[in-house]
């Protein structure tokens, strides 16, 4: 960290099997006490980041972690309050009985509820990191046939949990007897849908909500949909990811990272690139271009979403 004056928080997004997360309140006598947050605190002098982690959820919840990875890390300024380099994790795997040892309310949600928790200022792109999954189909621009179904739950079952339908089968009217049949399927399965380019669309049909190529999100002033429906936008360098953290964006993609065949003129990002932009964004971002699940432990790492991809997560026919 550069900013010795820099407060560096790690903190866990606990996530059960069922996919409830936890959140707690803000003990009495603390600032800001009663808004929710996600349990953590201050990392001590010398000691690691996991080591912290597993510290405070221990003094705060008496569990013992056992299993997760970095999920988002961002700084955020409170007015005249302090400032924060938030480092957090997701946890999926611990022992012990939970108890609320600092006087803390806390209680498991629906990720969709989260949204509607009076959450700390700097928490609203932690919450939709919570909510969002690491992986990212989005489908190729083909026109759809008629197993597209199968092969987006095959999809789905894989742990592409977020899906992005764009080109033909959202924009010619011709496939919406299909975009009926197939969104209430995908939904039940598990999968969040959201249709690219279209806000009034993904409103008719219900979807999950909507992902905005740059050209569509630079000419907006908010958000096409209200939370909790998702709003992604596609960026490509630090002024699109500015403008899209203004625009109240629940995530956005980034790249391509790698050359692609659907970008053949226009030069990659390459890894630096990426994750130096990607680390100046508060924004969960995926990274896209050339990605495949490979890349995961990597991105993780480096506090990335995940991927998003065509290729890669798209399955093949039987
Ligand atoms: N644990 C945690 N802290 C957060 C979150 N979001 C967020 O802005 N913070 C900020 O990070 C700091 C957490 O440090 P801490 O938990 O050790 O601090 P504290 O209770 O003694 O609070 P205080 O020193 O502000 O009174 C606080 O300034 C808090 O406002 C979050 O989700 N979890």
């Amino acid at each position: 960290m550069s900013d010795p004056r820099r407060l560096h928080i790690v903190a866990a997004v606990l996530t059960r099997q069922d996919g409830r997360i936890l959140a707690a309140t803000r003990p009495p006598g603390r600032s800001m006490a009663g808004r929710w947050e996600f349990p953590g605190g201050k990392l001590e002098p010398g000691e690691s980041r996991w080591a912290g982690l597993c510290r405070e959820l221990q003094e705060e919840l008496a569990v013992t972690v056992r299993d997760g990875r970095p999920l988002i890390r961002l700084q955020h300024d409170y007015d005249r309050g302090p400032r924060v380099d938030l480092d957090v994790w997701r946890v999926t795997a611990w022992d012990g009985t939970l108890e609320a040892r600092e006087g803390q309310r806390f209680d498991w949600f629906q990720p969709e509820a989260l949204t509607r928790l009076d959450f700390l200022d700097a928490n609203t792109p932690i919450v939709a990191a919570a909510r969002l999954p690491d992986r990212y189909l989005v489908t190729p621009n083909v026109p759809p046939g008629p197993e597209w179904t199968d092969r987006l739950l095959r999809a789905v079952g894989q742990g592409s949990t977020l899906i992005q339908l764009r080109g033909p089968v959202v924009r010619d009217p011709r496939h919406r007897s299909l975009l009926r049949e197939m969104l209430p399927r995908l939904q039940a399965a598990g999968a969040r849908v959201l249709v690219n380019g279209d806000a009034d669309l993904a409103r008719e049909i219900a979807a999950d909500g909507v992902h905005l190529p740059w050209r569509r999100a630079s000419g907006l002033q908010g958000r096409p949909v209200p939370r909790p429906s998702l709003f992604g936008v596609s960026c490509h360098n630090g002024e699109e990811l500015r403008h899209a953290e203004a625009l109240g964006a629940d995530f956005v993609t980034l790249g391509h990272v790698r050359a692609t065949p659907s970008h053949p003129d226009t030069a990659p990002l390459g890894q630096d690139r990426f994750l130096a932009l990607a680390a100046a964004t508060r924004l969960p971002v995926y990274a896209i271009g050339g990605m495949t699940i490979h890349d995961l432990p990597e991105l993780h790492r480096h506090s990335i979403q995940g991927i998003a991809a065509i290729r890669s997560l798209w399955p093949t026919p039987d």
